[in-house]
């Protein structure tokens, strides 16, 4: 970036970067007094709305309902653009007119009431040259400016001169603030940067709203930011096709999420939907990580043949054997029957095992028919009836009264015999409460938790797990002493899968009791075939035209006793840090996309995940569009969309010093990788301590304490993951095991236990996507060696930092090879 430095004195009392504040500032002031008048008129429309709504039509209220809304996000967006509202200045080259047009930039567009501009709004396409021109390609501008503000207040100035020969007389001010902004103290969430969006990074931002935009880029180049800003672009640009369906930003984990969440907000942007990938389905939440191996099985594609398979087998608690009497004689259904009954309609119910009750109940009264056949049918029901009636009459005849009635055997009531062998059946409650049982709506959690029961994950295992396999998985979802095991990050992926393979139930509506009155399958005022509730005459339909739009978006996303009712599918989704999805991961978020356009940024060389290949392959296929299938692993590639790609190369986050750092674990890790660029040197330099072992812990300690007086802002104390994974007895953990297992949650409570906030004890999988002032790795052997590609883990460790890194280590040979490599 160039810029030249001119704050000589001219006058008494200023400099003539003053004098550019001060005139700045009463272009600012015009526009805030501009800023305050639209905002008066938006409360004047939310009141007018109120207004409309005391008129009380139906009519009136839709209006209002509207009216509202519309004014509602207008007072949103004027609020948020009131701190730093403008933030640049672009003068172009003479052209139409003689002395050049001046533009400002600024977070949003501000007219005059005579609709002439007064600030142009950054997504705007007349803002583009303030983040695109460079002095090789000026597009037209001579000087670009940048106010920094704090309040209406402007406080600095910075211009690039990009075109000289046309800056006739132009006042050029500036001494780097850029770079200054980069190394400001960090406040333990990510800002905007609006303001100073680079060129390389305002491409991406602006790329085209259709297909995929894959974004690589090492830690620091502004991915996120990068992602962030292009959400508010397209919803800017495109309102109407994103607004309506939405924008789903998925993060790796919750410490992440809460990191980003103010970005979009300070962006004017409170309507993209942001969640981790623990949090993507309703009514669940991870609260663990799994262990590298652990993760690499769970998010393996070959856990969706698994879960079919434990879809199919019997529920937990279905009885086994069925029996029913039928004039007289009993028809049973044992084990086997039973077994092909359910396999039958498995093969045949498409997707929604839930929903499937009425073929249920179909198949078994087939299978109870033939089974009654086979028995003599009518003609066994004749004798069976005969000697009943035979023994009755006996009685009777013993009491002194009346024989019974009619011919035994004779058809009773109307229809083939078969109709009235299913009629009389589906009377029976034996029937209709063995199929509750035998087909019970089950909720995905449950059958993921049910497979904590080794037997039954062994027969869901095929040739997809071997002994070892399940033994850990059943052991990760088995109920521990006094309650349920708790849901990993990869866990939420399987019961996505799982409520997928289920289905919904059949949608609970209501209809007039009298239709349902002698229906047999209306058990407890619950139809258990079609899950409708059969209501009394209550229900008023106009109620509903009544709700307002929010009240209809609410319920529904209404969880109802933990089972997802609809799955929201999003116009356009963006995933961070990608290249630490697993398989299963993207088949969750393909199924949330059929349609969507994507942005995807990642760092593989950042990736945990050991096979990316499969990772890749499970990406392609949720970015095309394509259904997933556990049945047809083989699949065709489904035709690409559109993809534009884009690199990312500055690092605007470390200092040159620890990027040196970072670079060279990244040389051990991946020798092909390129480091991005850092700009900004600190002048201080990486510190890496060699102690003892057990003296780690009190070492992190005091290394924050002795942070917390050399820098303002935040503090992060990443130490190595503690494996929570259950160890078989008579297993040897491994050296790096032992040594992890000091750093568990009692342990990271006791290192951070009366530091202030600003200090974030957490471990290395937590780290990913955050930044920190200052940065203290334990351990970096321990990570190293974690799993297969530890090394990447710790290369994401070491890039944390903005200004401070400090490595404490029990392996003396990690001084030589993090500080001259
Ligand atoms: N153009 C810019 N102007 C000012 N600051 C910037 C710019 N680009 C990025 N930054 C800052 O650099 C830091 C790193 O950005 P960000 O977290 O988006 O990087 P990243 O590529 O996602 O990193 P990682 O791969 O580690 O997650 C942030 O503090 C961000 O605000």
């Amino acid at each position: 970036m160039s810029s030249q430095v001119n704050g000589r004195p001219t006058e008494p009392g200023g400099t003539v970067k003053d004098r550019e504040i001060a005139a700045e500032q009463r272009y600012v002031d015009i526009a805030y007094a501009r800023l305050e008048e639209m905002r008066a008129d938006a409360q004047a429309m939310i009141r007018e709305g109120y207004r409309q709504s005391l008129a009380g039509t139906k009519g009136s209220l839709v209006d209002r309902d509207a009216m509202v809304h519309q004014a509602a996000l207008r007072a949103q967006a004027l609020d948020v653009a009131d701190d730093g509202l403008v933030f640049g200045r672009l003068d172009l080259a003479p052209g139409e007119k003689p002395s050049g047009e001046v533009r400002y930039v600024g977070r949003i567009g501000v007219r005059t009431s005579e609709h002439d501009s007064l600030v142009i709004d950054w997504r705007a396409p007349a803002a583009e040259d303030f983040y695109r021109a460079t002095p090789e390609d000026p597009r037209g501008v001579v000087r670009r400016r940048v106010l920094h503000s704090r309040g209406h207040t402007v406080v600095d100035l910075e211009d690039d001169l990009l075109d000289p020969d046309a800056a006739d007389g132009m006042t050029i001010v500036g001494d780097g603030a850029f770079l200054a902004s980069l190394a400001r103290t960090r406040e333990g969430a990510m800002r905007d940067i609006v303001a100073t969006i680079q060129r390389e990074q305002d491409e991406v931002i602006r790329a085209p709203a259709d297909g995929t935009v894959l974004v690589r880029g090492a830690p620091g180049t502004g991915k996120t930011a990068v992602a962030l800003h292009r959400v508010a672009y397209l919803l800017f640009r495109h309102r109407r096709r994103f607004g309506s369906r939405g924008v789903l930003v998925v993060g790796p984990n919750r410490r992440f999420t809460a990191y980003i969440e103010r970005v979009l907000p300070s962006l004017g942007e409170g309507s993209a939907t942001l969640r981790s990938l623990g949090d993507l389905v309703d009514g669940v939440t991870a609260t663990v990580h799994d262990t590298p191996p652990l993760a690499a099985l769970k998010g393996s594609e070959a856990m969706a043949a698994v879960l079919r398979r434990a879809v199919a087998d019997h529920a937990p608690g279905a009885p086994d054997d069925l029996r029913v009497v039928f004039k007289g004689v009993v028809v049973s259904l044992d084990r086997p029957t039973l077994d092909r009954v359910r396999g039958d309609v498995h093969r045949r119910s498409r997707g929604s095992v839930n929903a499937a009750r009425r073929q249920v109940a179909e198949m078994l009264l087939d299978a109870l028919w033939r089974r009654f056949t086979d028995l003599g049918g009518p003609e066994a029901a004749r004798e069976a009836e005969g000697a009943e009636a035979g023994l009755w009459n006996a009685i009777l005849a013993a009491d002194g009264l009346a024989a019974l009635d009619g011919e035994p055997g004779r058809p009773a009531g109307n229809g083939t015999p078969r109709e009235q062998f299913d009629a009389r059946v589906r009377e029976q409650r034996e029937f209709t409460d063995f199929l509750v049982a035998f087909w019970p709506i089950r909720r995905p959690a449950d059958v993921l938790r049910s497979l904590g029961d080794p037997a039954r994950l062994r027969r869901a295992a095929g040739r997809e797990l071997d002994r070892d396999d399940v033994a850990r998985l059943a052991a990760s979802w088995a109920a521990p002493a006094g309650g349920d095991a708790p849901f990993s990050y990869q866990d939420v992926a399987l019961i996505d899968e799982l409520d997928a393979l289920l289905g919904s139930p059949p949608r609970p509506s209501r209809r007039r009791s009298s239709a349902a009155a002698d229906d047999p399958f209306v058990v407890d005022g619950v139809n258990i075939l079609t899950g409708e509730e059969v209501a009394e005459d209550d229900w008023e339909p106009e109620m509903q035209e009544l709700t307002t739009s929010m009240e209809r978006l609410e319920r529904s996303r209404r969880v109802d006793d933990g089972v997802v009712e609809e799955r929201p599918e999003y116009a356009h989704i963006v995933v961070d840090e990608a290249q630490d999805l697993s398989p299963m991961q993207w088949r969750m978020l393909g199924r949330r996309g059929r349609q969507a356009s994507w942005t995807v940024v990642e760092d593989p060389a950042q990736s945990a995940w050991e096979d990316l290949a499969a990772a890749r392959t499970a990406m392609e296929a949720a970015l095309s569009g394509e259904r997933p299938s556990s049945r047809n692993r083989r699949r065709k590639p489904a035709p690409r969309r559109t993809r534009h790609e884009y690199e990312l190369t500055t690092n605007y986050r470390n200092s040159t010093e620890i990027a040196a750092v970072s670079a060279r674990v990244l040389a051990r890790a991946l020798p092909e990788a390129r480091p991005a660029r850092a700009v900004r040197s600190s002048g201080i330099a990486p510190v890496v301590r060699v102690l003892a072992e057990d003296g780690l812990a009190a070492a992190a300690r005091e290394a924050a304490e002795e942070l917390l007086t050399q820098v303002e802002g935040t503090i992060g104390v990443i130490v190595p993951f503690h494996p929570a994974e259950a160890h078989d007895e008579g297993t040897i953990p491994l050296p790096h095991e032992i040594a992890s297992a000091r750093w568990d949650a009692a342990s990271r409570e006791r290192l951070a236990a009366g530091l202030p906030d600003r200090v974030q004890v957490l471990d290395v999988l937590e780290a990913k996507g955050l930044e920190f002032d200052a940065a203290v790795i334990a351990a970096p052997e321990t990570v190293a060696a974690q799993s297969p590609n530890g090394l990447r883990v710790l290369y994401v460790a070491v890039s944390r930092a903005t200004q401070h890194l400090v490595v404490l280590t029990a392996a003396p040979e990690w001084e030589g090879i993090l500080l001259s490599g």
